[in-house]
């Protein structure tokens, strides 16, 4: 009955206002729990706290104001600023995390040891319940020492295990609202000691705070009067009047920030602004005046102020010492009294102003700096055409070019100046300028490179152009050609512009397609293709054509599109090339056009004194293997065919022995002494081109190609027909009859072999075996191969043999 009495009485009371503070480390769930006490749903992607924010709820007669504060670890000192106004703190921790423990440990130990929180009452929230991993109560307890300290402190305790989680408001976590609730009764409780001491603690703060603001007044007054004493020393020094305070409040008229401005007003204060502003420029000139000639009757009259003021503080002093000048003590940069008369001594203890001085010194003229001329195209053709470099531009080409005296002297004598330009200016339309790669009527009066043809021409400005970039700029844009690749080996690449030139000029003439009929063949394609001739350019010669149609810049140009130039399909078409036809001269060309090709790609040159050895050597090494390619490939031994034999023995699929071996060794060696490769002829056929007989060259060639081939060698009497050679795996299956007899063929093992007529449709597990690429030529007498499938059924012929 007593209880229902009190209960009403309550009712009737009015809440009271009171402070909590919910503390804790970051992370622990403070913000979510407030949400909770004040009935808002919590955001699942809530920010950490920065600072402090509070939250106003009502619970049990209290009208509670939350104390929200961040719980990281930089804001954890102003935990304290609010100590002092709570009635009871809520410390949150996160069940979940073991490892904090150690750390909310001395956090609350922290706080509970505060004067201001000592004796106040503590609701511990072990937050998260709701996780699986979290903390027994018991543990909590004993990992937060909580009733040590909180005893120490006489501090009530109380501790709930809570999930923020379950539900907000009026369905919030059970356990939490118990723990609100005797957090509440037990302020409730002492609240006629807690009441005196928040309002003194209160009023503490308030006195603390405001002297804090009252000192803090003060020296801002101090200061500004300072300033203020400084603003006006400048003026007496400067003669000007002092300015009417310009605080922005100015234009605000009679408190009111939306009055109507006076325009009037404004002009005048602009007016008397500038006329202050002249005024001060006046006097300062004048300062300066005076002291430029007190500088100069002390010294020299040719010394002008700005070499006066380097003099020797020790000049000054005695100088000072002479006219009776103020000393002041201790300060060396006083005594240099720049500023006349009326200076000051703080004036005078700033160091001399160079600049001002400068403006009296009579003929001294500021020398502007000159504009650095780069070196341009123009810079260079400019000089090469006089044949002579400036002094500038030579020192900019070495460090450039990293070229030395030689380099230099070649410049001047060759054209490689043209390649050497730096690409700085943009040269204008039809303008004379010759630009690295570049092709037009000035260079082509003169044109050294002219037989090199439009493919070594641009080639041979590629290299220049990867010289003047340091070899840097072009290769990116090259990556994937391989030429441009072995050029970035420096070991390989000697730095002597002359050497490197004419190594390059000989093999590209050596192995460049005639030109004379390049441009010729281009303009025909150029037709066929619909390519137009531009009509803007007045010039209609083949070499400008050429270029404006297939834009020919040796720069840009990448290996495949130089390739596809000279070796297009369709070009390879009209020469009668193709990989594909039946022809087996058109494939014998083809084939030889592609090692050309291949050849292009690795220039050389091969006189010897001039080729650095490792070039040499693998450009020895690239030919030979070339060779021994074409070799073997076509007169049936090659190495793959020879190892895969020996695989195929291994797995079981054909007899191998010694002996066997040795015959394939003699084969391979005796045919590779006696067939020339179409690289060879190749050769010999460049040197009968290069002798003027070009225009019959597809002729010459095809017949030296075909003498060759056709024409066995004298001391192998036994070599088989030469077309062989050079025919496919397939012709030699449709031809096997020739070579192979249905007669038994003894072996050197005694042992009666049936040879068998194999036609194309019999090989067929030949093809399918992928054994079919790697057919030897056949020879009854003793190039004997045998294969044999494991599961063919030799029950009607015994063994196959090849
Ligand atoms: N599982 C679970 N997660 C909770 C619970 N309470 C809070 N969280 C999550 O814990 C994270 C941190 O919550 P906050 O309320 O921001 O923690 P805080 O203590 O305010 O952190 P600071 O502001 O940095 O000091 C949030 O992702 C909440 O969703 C809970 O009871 N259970
Ligand atoms: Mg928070």
């Amino acid at each position: 009955m007593g209880n229902c009495v009190s209960l009403l009485k309550r009712k009737k009371e009015p809440n009271k206002a009171i402070t909590l503070a919910i503390i804790g480390l970051d992370n622990a769930g403070k913000t979510t729990l407030c949400s909770v006490f004040t009935g808002e749903t919590p955001d699942p992607d809530i920010a950490p706290t920065v600072g402090f924010r509070n939250v106003k709820f009502s619970h049990s007669n209290f009208d509670v104001t939350l104390f929200d504060v961040g719980g990281g670890k930089s804001i954890r000192p102003i935990w304290k600023t609010y100590f002092g106004e709570v009635f009871g703190i809520m410390y949150v921790l996160d069940s979940s995390s073991r490892a904090n423990l150690l750390e909310a440990r001395e956090v609350l130990r922290d706080a509970l040891e505060h004067p201001q929180i000592s004796g106040k009452p503590i609701l511990v929230l072990a937050n998260k319940v709701d996780k699986d991993d979290h903390l027994e109560e018991v543990d909590i307890v004993h990992g937060l020492k909580l009733e040590e300290t909180a005893n120490a402190n006489n501090c009530p305790s109380h501790l709930v295990m809570v999930s923020a989680l379950v539900g907000v408001g009026t369905k919030m976590d059970k356990e939490l609202q118990d723990g609100l609730q005797w957090l509440l009764e037990k302020i409730r409780g002492s609240l006629s000691e807690l009441e005196p001491r928040v309002a003194s603690d209160i009023r503490a703060a308030t006195e603390r705070r405001d002297k804090e603001r009252e000192e803090r007044k003060a020296r801002v007054q101090r200061q500004r009067e300072e300033r203020e004493k400084e603003e006006e020393r400048e003026r007496r020094r400067l003669g000007t009047e002092k300015e009417k305070e310009d605080s922005e409040d100015d234009d605000i008229v009679d408190g009111n920030p939306f009055k109507a401005l006076d325009m009037d007003t404004l002009k005048q204060k602009e007016q008397r602004l500038k006329e202050e502003k002249r005024r001060k420029q006046e006097r300062m000139r004048e300062l300066d005046l005076e002291d430029g000639r007190f500088r100069r009757s002390k010294d020299d009259s040719s010394l002008g102020y700005a070499s006066g003021v380097r003099r020797s503080l020790d000049d000054y002093q005695l100088e000072s010492r002479a006219g009776g000048r103020e000393e002041s003590s201790g300060n060396n940069y006083a005594a240099l009294n720049l500023f006349g008369r009326g200076a000051n001594s703080r004036a005078s203890a700033l160091p001399p102003l160079e600049p001002l001085g400068s403006r009296v010194v009579e003929g001294a003229e500021k020398k502007k700096p000159k504009k650095k001329k780069k070196l341009t195209d123009y810079h260079l053709d400019d000089r090469d055409e006089e044949g002579e470099f400036g002094h500038a531009e030579k020192r900019d080409a070495i460090g450039r070019l990293g070229l030395n005296v030689h380099d230099l002297d070649s410049l001047n004598r060759d054209h490689d100046v043209h390649d050497l330009t730096p690409r700085v200016t943009k040269p204008k339309k039809n303008n004379k300028v010759v630009r690295a790669g570049r092709i037009d009527e000035h260079e082509e009066e003169d044109d050294p490179y002219r037989d090199l043809g439009v493919d070594g021409r641009s080639r041979y400005k590629n290299l220049a152009s990867l010289r003047q970039n340091n070899y840097e700029d072009v290769l990116p844009a090259k990556r994937g050609n391989k030429d441009m690749g072995r050029l970035n080996n420096n070991d390989r690449f000697p730095r002597d512009l002359e050497r490197e030139n004419s190594l390059y000029r000989n093999s590209l003439k050596k192995i460049s397609p005639p030109n004379m009929t390049r441009f010729e063949e281009d303009e025909e394609d150029d037709k066929d293709e619909g390519i137009e001739e531009d009509s803007d350019n007045g010039s209609d010669d083949a070499v400008d054509k050429y270029r404006r149609s297939r834009n020919v810049n040796g720069v840009n140009r990448n290996r495949k599109s130089r390739d596809q130039d000279v070796y297009s399909s369709r070009d390879r078409k009209l020469r009668g090339q193709s990989r594909d036809s039946d022809d087996e001269e058109e494939r014998d060309d083809y084939l030889s056009h592609s090692i050309l090709k291949d050849t292009m790609r690795f220039p050389t040159s091969p006189t010897d004194d001039e080729v650095p050895v490792d070039f040499r050597k693998e450009m020895e090494r690239l030919r030979n293997r070339k060779v021994n390619d074409y070799r073997s490939k076509h007169n049936g031994i090659d190495s793959d065919n020879y190892s895969s034999s020996r695989q195929n023995a291994q797995r079981g699929m054909r007899r191998y022995d010694d002996d066997e071996e040795d015959k394939l060794g003699n084969a391979r060696n005796r045919n590779a002494r006696n067939v020339r490769s179409p690289m060879e002829d190749e050769e010999d056929f460049n040197s009968v081109r290069h002798s003027g007989q070009s225009e019959t060259r597809r002729k010459k060639k095809k017949n030296l190609l075909r003498s060759n081939k056709l024409a066995p060698s004298d001391d192998d009497e036994n070599e088989p027909p030469s077309s062989h050679r050079f025919s496919s795996p397939r012709m030699v299956q449709e031809h096997g009859s020739r070579n192979t007899s249905d007669a038994d063929t003894p072996t050197r093992h005694g042992r009666n072999v049936r040879t068998t007529h194999i036609h194309r449709q019999d090989s067929d597990f030949g093809m399918k075996w992928g054994l079919a690429e790697e057919l030897p030529t056949v020879d009854s007498n003793y190039n004997v191969t045998r294969m044999r499938h494991p599961n063919f059924d030799d029950s009607d012929g015994g063994d196959v043999v090849f």
